[in-house]
C-alpha cells in the first residue's frame, strides 16, 4: 500500500513548554481513515500541524505525501503539499455573505490564485460545474444560490468539505470536523465525509472527542497519551473499556 504519512520519533515541544509529542512513529497507507483521539491538550492539534509543516518540529522526521522533511518541509515542498491537502476545521471558515456556491468554487480557485477569479460570476464554467458536482456529493446542490449564513451548523460543514473536496486532496485532513454540531447533525456530517472520501480513495486523518464517531468512521485509531501514541487500532478492535486510560491521568 502507498504510504501517505510516516513520522519518525517526531518530537515537538512550544517555548518553555515539556514535549506535546514526545517520540511517535505512525504511519499512514492511501485511502485510510485515521481517528486520532486523546484529551484536551494530548497533542492532536499539533500532530496535524506537523504533518501539513504548519508547524516547524524539533526533532525527528515526518514524511507526506511522499515529502521528507525534518523540522519544516522547504518551501517548494510546502507547496506541493498544500496543493495535495484538503482541510476541514471545527468552525467552517465559509464566507458568510456569499453564496453556498462561491464558498466551494473558491476551495478551486483558491489553488490558481488570482484576485479576478475569487468570485462564482466571473469563475471559469468548468469550474463552477466541479462545485456542483462536489456539492451534489454532499448533498447540498438545492442550497447552491443561499447564502453561506442561512445554512444550518450542519449544511454549513458539508460546504466545508464539499470547498475541500473541489480540490481533489489526495489527503484530508479534518480538525474536529463535528464538534460544533449537535448529535444528530455530527453524525450526519461525518457519514457524508466518511463515506465520500473512502469511494473517491482519499486518505483522512481527523481528530475528534466522540469515540462513537472514531470506531463507526475511520479504519484505524489512533490515541495520543503523555506525547506518545498510547493505542494504535483497526477501528474494528477498539474496546471502549481499552480507551478509557486515553482520557484519564
Ligand atoms: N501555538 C502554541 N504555543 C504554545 N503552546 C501551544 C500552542 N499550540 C498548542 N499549545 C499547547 O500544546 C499542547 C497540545 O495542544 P493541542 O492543541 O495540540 O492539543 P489537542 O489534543 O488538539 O487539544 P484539544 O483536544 O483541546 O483541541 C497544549 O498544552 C497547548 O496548550
Amino acid at each position: 500500500m502507498t504510504e501517505i504519512i510516516r513520522t519518525e520519533a517526531l518530537k515537538k515541544s512550544y517555548a518553555n513548554g515539556k514535549p506535546v509529542l514526545d517520540g511517535i512513529d505512525i504511519r499512514v497507507g492511501a485511502g485510510e481513515r485515521i481517528a486520532l483521539i486523546g484529551s484536551n491538550g494530548a497533542g492532536k492539534s499539533t500532530l496535524l500541524k506537523c504533518l501539513i509543516g504548519h508547524t516547524p518540529f524539533c526533532s525527528g522526521e515526518v514524511a507526506t505525501l511522499g515529502e521528507t522533511f525534518r523540522a519544516s518541509p522547504s518551501k517548494t515542498q510546502l507547496h506541493r503539499i498544500r496543493q495535495r491537502v484538503g482541510f476541514v476545521f471545527q468552525n467552517h471558515g465559509l464566507v458568510r455573505r456569499q453564496s453556498v456556491l462561491t464558498n466551494v468554487v473558491q476551495g478551486r480557485l483558491g489553488l490558481a490564485g488570482g484576485w479576478g477569479a475569487w468570485h462564482q460570476a466571473i469563475a471559469p464554467q468548468d469550474i463552477r460545474e466541479q462545485a456542483m458536482e462536489a456539492l451534489a456529493q454532499v448533498k447540498l446542490t438545492a442550497k447552491a444560490r443561499s447564502r453561506a449564513d442561512e445554512l444550518s451548523g450542519g449544511q454549513a460543514q458539508r460546504v466545508a468539505i464539499a470547498r475541500a473536496l473541489i480540490r481533489q486532496p489526495a489527503l484530508m485532513i479534518a480538525d474536529e470536523p463535528a464538534a460544533s454540531l449537535d448529535p444528530i447533525a455530527g453524525r450526519d456530517v461525518m457519514e457524508v465525509f466518511s463515506d465520500l472520501v473512502r469511494t473517491k480513495g482519499i486518505t483522512l486523518v481527523f481528530t475528534t472527542h466522540d469515540m462513537d464517531h472514531a470506531v463507526s468512521f475511520a479504519d484505524r485509531v489512533i490515541a495520543l497519551k503523555g506525547g506518545q501514541v498510547w493505542i494504535d487500532l483497526p477501528a474494528s478492535e477498539v474496546r471502549r473499556d481499552g480507551v478509557d486510560g486515553v482520557f484519564h491521568a
